[in-house]
């Protein structure tokens, strides 16, 4: 430097500005090489396209990490593997370093946070320059496969809710830990059988949607009266599946835009559910409800979620993003639904969950009391074609009350209201015929 500022007012401007010049760029990159021969990858939390790229080789870092750090790092966070649960997962603090060796080179992984309102956080892969294709060829693939499979391991299934914060909708979870399974649903054993054989036809789709051309999703429509297990159903297709629920609570989503958004950031594996679709939002209007124009203050408070907002969530480009995603939608009045909504296509399977029948039945007695026969049950079975039951009153019936109760006790309870409910409807009849004017009364009133 001391020389290069001695000869320098001495050289002509021309040869300075252009040989020099280029000549020192050419070769700016060696010279910082052979200074500096270190390189970083950078693997930011939001890297991947924001928010919607859930940043997943972030997640991937990290969890490859966490295995690593647990013995090496000397400043560790915790952090709960889902909220409700009790084991932890270790990660590097911030600004902390720990080195990892890999076919005999070393590398450094730095814990980088950048504060601000939303901190934004990385880590800094460094490494000599000489490996940089073992890195970028090997070492980097084998972090995401490693961090995947350790992701998968401890994966608790998870259920999300939609909440609003600050006038803004997003997802919040806790682990989804409910019993329901297709062993504890009673139903036409065939019905469940087909609904089985679906969800397993969807699940190993991958292939055959990419061949015909069809976004990966699957949408279901549960329809029937309350109680008949429809709630149940989702429960046990999501632990079939192992995939998580994403229940959306369509009176907080105010907006179309809204409402996509939400479809937008639920990761594929998934379940998303909207129950009792006909009183969550005015869907049974016609599509363009909302034609676009000047929006008054009016227009802007009353602006809801649509029936074009929603068929446009349901099928928007979205669910070309990674795929693998069931749509639910419940229902107690299935008539009151646009057909729009639930056509073919857009839900493809129409599942009624009905009454309770003889079948149910004794698969609930034998869920609830192991048993496969009583003397009571053919009497059951001639009520259960005069009254209708749903299978929620049968398994309260079927259920111990007190240490006395027992099979014998539970099914008379259950025959005892089945007895009333079949007086009922006889006296409902009766009372209609009485209530139906007499010839002289026709007479008086005309
Ligand atoms: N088919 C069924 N098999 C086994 N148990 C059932 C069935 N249907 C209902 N139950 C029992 O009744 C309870 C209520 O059922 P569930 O919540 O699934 O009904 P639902 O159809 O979703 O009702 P709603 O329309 O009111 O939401 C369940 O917790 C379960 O114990
Ligand atoms: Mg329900």
């Amino acid at each position: 430097m001391f020389v290069w500022s001695m000869v320098r007012p001495f050289l002509p401007r021309t040869l300075l500005k252009y040989y020099i010049g280029h000549l020192m760029r050419r070769h700016a990159r060696w010279l910082v090489g052979f200074l500096d021969p270190w390189l970083t990858i950078t693997i930011g939390e939001h890297d991947g396209g924001g928010r919607m790229g859930f940043g997943v080789v972030y997640d991937r870092a990290k969890a490859y990490l966490s295995n690593q750090c647990a013995s090496r790092a000397r400043s560790l966070r915790a952090e709960l593997v889902a909220r409700g649960a009790d084991r932890f997962v270790l990660s590097m603090d911030h600004n902390e370093e720990i080195a990892d060796e890999f076919r005999g080179a070393t590398v450094w992984w730095h814990s980088v946070s950048a504060g601000g309102a939303v901190p934004q956080r990385s880590y800094r892969l460094v490494f000599h320059e000489r490996h940089r294709e073992l890195i970028v060829e090997s070492y980097l693939p084998h972090v995401s496969r490693e961090g995947r499979a350790i992701m998968a391991s401890r994966r608790r299934q998870k259920l999300f809710m939609n909440t609003v914060d600050r006038h803004n909708s997003s997802w919040s979870y806790v682990v989804f830990e409910h019993p329901s399974t297709f062993d504890t649903l009673a139903m036409d054993p065939a019905k469940k059988r087909a609904i089985m054989d679906d969800l397993d036809a969807f699940r190993n789709g991958r292939d055959y949607y990419a061949r015909i051309g069809k976004a990966w999703k699957r949408g279901y429509l549960l329809y029937g009266p309350p109680g008949t297990g429809k709630s149940s159903m989702i429960a046990a297709m999501a632990n079939y599946l192992d995939y998580d629920i994403y229940n959306i609570e369509l009176t907080s989503v105010t907006t179309n835009i809204e409402l996509q958004r939400l479809f937008v950031e639920t990761k594929a594996k998934s379940i998303i559910v909207v129950e009792d679709i006909d009183c969550s939002a005015d869907l049974t209007g016609k599509r363009d409800k909302n034609p676009p124009g000047p929006d008054t203050n009016e227009d802007v408070a009353a602006r809801k979620v649509t029936l074009s907002g929603m068929l446009n969530a349901i099928d928007g480009l979205w669910s070309a993003c990674g795929g693998e995603r069931i749509i639910v939608f419940t229902t107690n009045h299935v008539e009151k639904l646009d057909p729009a909504l639930i056509r073919r296509g857009r839900m493809d399977k129409h599942i009624e969950m009905s009454y309770c029948c003889f079948e149910a039945f004794r698969f609930l007695a034998k869920n609830y009391h192991g048993i496969e026969a009583h003397p009571l049950f053919d009497e059951i079975k001639a009520l259960l074609h005069e009254a209708e039951i749903t299978p929620a009153d049968v398994a309260e019936h079927l259920m111990p009350k007190c240490a006395a109760d027992d099979a014998e006790s539970c099914l008379t309870s259950l025959v005892k209201a089945l007895a009333e409910k079949a007086k009922g409807n006889g006296t409902a009849k009766i009372n209609s015929m009485d209530d139906f004017p007499k010839d002289d009364e026709i007479v008086l009133d005309k």
